[in-house]
């Protein structure tokens, strides 16, 4: 059965989620395309003889459409994916699952109310090769518990648009998660630093920042989070056990010898350096919906990760005091 799949929000990340599942994975066709903006809507659309809506809602209803794709922004990610759980449809949706932690609630009882897990939440680090690798070494046990995870979210440069908010609920909420997917356990509370600026981002933007978080059992880690580095797309993470450590290998595509020097290739996006994982993402989405079942991160994942950047958030404003997550107790249908 070939799946027909709808995007909801045809902007970059969108019409990258698109070109994969047309390009390079197997399974789906893209059956329908919805925007709020026609022309973006009619323009994602038209290389693959889609369906064009500008109502989110006659996609979801569209018997065409098998499975949504959300790329919307985040704040209003939450009504499209509770109507997809109402119709019965599975949504793999976009990071933030939604900017509130009360809009994940809801999310999460409509999916309970239907019974079943319909909602996967698009942190695709949790499909990276190296990051799970990083998770097998841990979970051998052979260099026994995890102590601290060091982590780096290094971007070139961000559009003016960018928040300094936006560090910590669009770039660091992906240390968020992965942190909780390599460690197996929820982030208790958090703190973030404000070091000297940098003299290359925008005069509204704090950055870079620090997020220091620490975990049930004690981990420790701290993110560095700077958006104006300049010279790539550069993620680091290191996981420190008590007899050993591991960490993600460079990034680099290629090493180029030379009278300049000894040197390698940086990524210089997302796209270019979590290529692979984004699709293996979408590919094991497909097949998990093909086979009527659940894949990758739940929507207590979703909700576990806002809840650490509205703690996050409460720090910063509160001129970086260690804030405490709030977190409802976690419902059996997610155990
Ligand atoms: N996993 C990752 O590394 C990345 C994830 N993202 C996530 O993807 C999502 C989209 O980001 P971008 O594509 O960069 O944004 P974008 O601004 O390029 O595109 C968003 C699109 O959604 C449309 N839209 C907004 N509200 C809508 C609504 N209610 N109904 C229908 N269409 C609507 C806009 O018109 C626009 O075309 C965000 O949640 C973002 O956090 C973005 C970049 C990387
Ligand atoms: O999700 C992403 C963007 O939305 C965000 O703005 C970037 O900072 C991240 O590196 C990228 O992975």
């Amino acid at each position: 059965m070939t799946l027909g799949i709808g995007l909801i929000g045809a902007g970059g990340m969108g019409r990258a989620h698109l070109a994969r599942i047309h390009n390079d994975l197997a399974g789906a066709r893209i059956a329908a395309v919805a925007d709020i903006n026609a022309e973006a809507a009619r323009t994602a659309a038209e290389p693959y003889g889609a369906t064009v809506y500008t109502s989110s809602a006659e996609l979801i209803a569209d018997p065409q459409v098998d499975a949504v794709l959300i790329a919307t922004f985040g704040k209003v990610h939450a009504p499209d994916v509770i109507a997809c759980v109402e119709a019965g449809k599975y949504v793999l949706c976009e990071k933030p699952l939604a900017t509130t932690p009360e809009d994940c609630i809801a999310i999460m009882e409509a999916e309970q109310k239907a019974g079943k897990k319909l909602v996967t939440v698009g942190f695709m680090r949790r499909f990276d090769t190296a990051y799970r690798q990083m998770k097998e070494v841990l979970d051998a046990g052979e260099h026994g518990y995890a102590t601290l995870v060091h982590c780096r979210h290094r971007n070139p440069s961000v559009p003016e648009g960018y928040t300094t908010r936006n560090m910590i609920d669009d770039t660091a909420i992906h240390e968020i998660d992965i942190c909780r997917f390599l460690l197996d356990e929820e982030i208790v509370s958090v703190r973030v630093d404000t070091p000297r600026a940098t003299s290359r981002r925008y005069d509204h933007l704090q950055d870079p920042l620090v997020l220091v978080a620490r975990t049930a059992s004690g981990v420790l880690i701290d993110d560095e989070v700077n958006v104006n580095i300049q010279f790539g797309y550069s993620i680091e993470c290191e996981l420190v056990m008590e007899a050993g450590t591991v960490r993600l290998g460079d990034q680099e595509r290629v090493h180029v010898r030379d009278t300049a020097g000894n040197r390698n290739a940086m990524c210089q996006s997302h796209i270019d350096r979590f290529q692979e994982a984004f699709n293996r993402e979408v590919q094991e989405w497909i097949n998990a919906v093909a086979a009527d079942r659940h894949t990758g991160s739940t929507s207590w994942d979703g909700y576990a990760a806002t809840c650490v950047v509205d703690a996050g958030l409460a720090s910063l404003e509160d001129g970086g005091l260690q804030v405490d997550v709030e977190m409802i107790a976690k419902p059996a249908f997610y155990a």
